[in-house]
């Protein structure tokens, strides 16, 4: 499947909001949504899920026309939508039928759901007598419980400690790897560096950046470079480095690696082949890669 987002408007009480937002995010892959708070990310995604109606652009799914009502989907939404005086299974199951579910089938996926995510013991437990935790579990065991083609989550690691964001992550790997089209909003970059091979961040409704993250971050570094001396070299290197200069604008110091900016018109291979002449044992000689958080400040940092 693949679903392309093109020109999206969309505008509150006459003011615009989303300016023109275009995205294409393909099966089996996840697509980071980013942007910082009131960027358009939600707005975004509650027009997929037909919750707002854009005032310009088009939805397509594999070049047709797309309408959420058609497809499985599961999201989670960054409010969380379930009864807090209800019981858990109840309500799992009501809306699991709700969504074309077969009772049976509806039954066993609430089992299986209950137990991959470690709550099976809450079952009959009233939705708020839950911790805040344990509740968002619920929560993401209503999304994917139908099984669906297209998996939606907004923030879904807020309110999680280490180990239930650790089951969370191999949860969210299963589905991309299951072939999901998988969108999924956050602000925590660790965790979209981790999941989303293609990102789009947006920036007071537009889009600032977009495309696969390995690329965007390769392209954000082309001139910099990664240099790591054999222990053997140690004690010169630093040396060396000083002594070229007229090829380095810079270099920091990481740990054991040594980050370097060419100059312009100073190609990588001239300063490895300097290197090796000077009896330099590289082990790591690589572009720099720059975090995803370096590039969001700079592509979302500014302030109006
Ligand atoms: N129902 C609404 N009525 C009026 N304005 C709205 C509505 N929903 C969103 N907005 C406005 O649209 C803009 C984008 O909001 P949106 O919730 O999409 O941002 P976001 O990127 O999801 O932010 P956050 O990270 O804080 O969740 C904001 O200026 C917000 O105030």
């Amino acid at each position: 499947m693949k679903l392309e987002v093109h020109d999206l408007h969309k505008s509150f009480q006459g003011k615009e909001v989303l300016h023109g937002i275009s995205f294409t995010i393909e099966s089996g892959k996840a697509l980071g949504l980013l942007g910082r708070n009131g960027a358009g990310k939600s707005t975004t995604i509650r027009i997929l899920m037909d919750v707002f109606k854009a005032n310009q652009g088009t939805l397509l799914m594999d070049g047709k026309p797309f309408h959420a009502k058609e497809y499985n989907i599961g999201y989670l939404p960054e409010e969380r939508g379930l009864y807090p005086k209800k019981k858990v299974s109840e309500q799992l199951l009501y809306l699991a039928e709700l969504r074309g579910m077969k009772k049976a089938e509806a039954k066993s996926n609430l089992k299986k759901w209950l137990k991959r995510l470690h709550i099976e013991e809450y079952e009959s437990s009233v939705l708020e007598t839950l911790s805040k935790g344990n509740q968002q579990k619920v929560q993401l065991a209503q999304t994917l419980m139908n099984d669906p083609d297209i998996v939606i989550l907004d923030e879904p690691f807020s309110g999680l400690d280490p180990v239930n964001s650790q089951i969370l992550q191999e949860v969210v790997q299963e589905q991309i790897q299951a072939g999901k089209l998988v969108i999924f909003s956050s602000h925590q970059m660790n965790y979209v560096e981790e999941f989303c091979e293609d990102i789009v961040i947006l920036h007071h409704g537009n889009v600032v950046l977009q495309g696969n993250l390995k690329q965007i971050k390769k392209a954000f570094g082309h001139n910099r470079l990664v240099l790591r001396p054999n222990e053997s070299c140690a004690g010169t290197f630093e040396d060396t480095l000083k002594q070229c200069q007229n090829m380095i604008n810079l270099y920091t110091k990481q740990a054991e690696d040594y980050i370097v900016e060419l100059k312009e018109g100073i190609d990588k291979q001239m300063l490895f082949a300097y290197l090796v002449n000077h009896h330099i044992d590289i082990d790591v000689f690589k572009i720099y890669e720059a975090s995803l958080t370096d590039i969001f400040v700079v592509k979302a940092g500014d302030e109006e």
